[in-house]
């Protein structure tokens, strides 16, 4: 199976062209095997670039354990530029089917490669029980969650998908020794109140702009970027009054500059998008 592997801020995926390649097997077993750091590819998941009735291509995600997610933001900024830069559809302006709809996408086309890529990423989405949790608020907002002996205050909101922010010290971004994330992200994750799982997002505020974050994943762990998990960030930054509707987010792998706009209720996330290599899977 031909491939190509891309980033969005160190968030990478095997992206496979559906419009001419077939998979070989499910998706769910093609990505728990093409992201095996040792044994497959190595990757956060697999993205599947397909044709679409209603947009310039469809964008199906799969995280490392085989599940599927409606949505991926560092992910829907890669498919953008590789539907441009392999001409499927040679526009600056595009669309993309994704699990929660068709969302719109511009490029920053240089030397005919897309670079910087800005995606609509649509409304949020607040009704405690289409997050889904049964957590208290809709959406909650600082609302307590117990896991592992210790409190958090969550703040959780869909951007299509799952996710579920708390605010922490220092403690978190220290990878020497314990690692908080590795060990409260996945009590999260797996919490009770979250009925299809969460992604959680550890977060540490610089100023009313900017925000240092980590990400515990749904079904992929600890990855270095969230492109949906900035933008839920940015949404319970203003939910809580901590950040406003304009935030610059610090990841691991890098930057993504989120906005909530309040003239249109959309929440927009620009970014890099990079392509790395392509090769060929030979499946066990
Ligand atoms: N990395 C993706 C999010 C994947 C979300 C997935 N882990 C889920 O199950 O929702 C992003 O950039 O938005």
């Amino acid at each position: 199976m031909r491939f190509t592997k891309m980033h969005g801020i160190g968030n990478d995926y095997v992206y496979v062209n559906c419009f001419v390649e077939k998979l070989p097997a499910e998706p769910a077993i093609v990505s728990q095997a093409v992201s095996h750091r040792n044994f497959g590819i190595g990757s956060d998941g697999l993205i599947l670039i397909c044709p679409s009735e209603v947009a310039d291509a469809r964008m199906r995600m799969y995280n490392s354990d085989g599940s599927e997610s409606e949505m991926c933001g560092n992910g829907l900024r890669c498919v953008a530029k590789y539907v441009h830069d392999h001409n499927i559809a040679k526009k600056s302006s595009l669309t993309i089917e994704t699990g929660r709809g068709i969302l719109s996408v511009d490029l920053d086309v240089v030397n005919g490669k897309a670079q910087k890529v800005r995606v609509n990423m649509g409304e949020p989405i607040l009704e405690a029980a289409k997050i889904p949790t049964t957590l208290p608020g809709d959406p909650p907002v600082n609302a307590a969650l117990s896991v592992g002996g210790r409190e958090f205050l969550a703040t959780c909101v869909s951007m299509g998908n799952p996710h579920a922010t708390v605010y922490v010290g220092d403690e978190f971004f220290t990878t020497t020794g314990r690692d908080l994330v590795a060990e409260f992200g996945p009590l999260i994750e797996n919490a009770p109140v979250f009925p299809r799982r969460v992604n959680a997002h550890f977060v540490k505020v610089q100023s009313p702009n900017e925000v240092t974050m980590r990400t515990w994943e749904r079904g992929s762990g600890i990855t270095l970027a969230c492109g949906t998990g900035a933008c839920a960030v940015c949404v319970a930054g203003v939910l809580t009054g901590l950040t406003d509707r304009k935030l610059l987010a610090h990841l691991p792998g890098g930057d993504l500059e989120l906005e909530w706009s309040a003239a249109d209720n959309h929440v927009y996330m620009t970014g890099p998008a990079t392509e790395v290599f392509s090769g060929e899977w030979f499946p066990a």
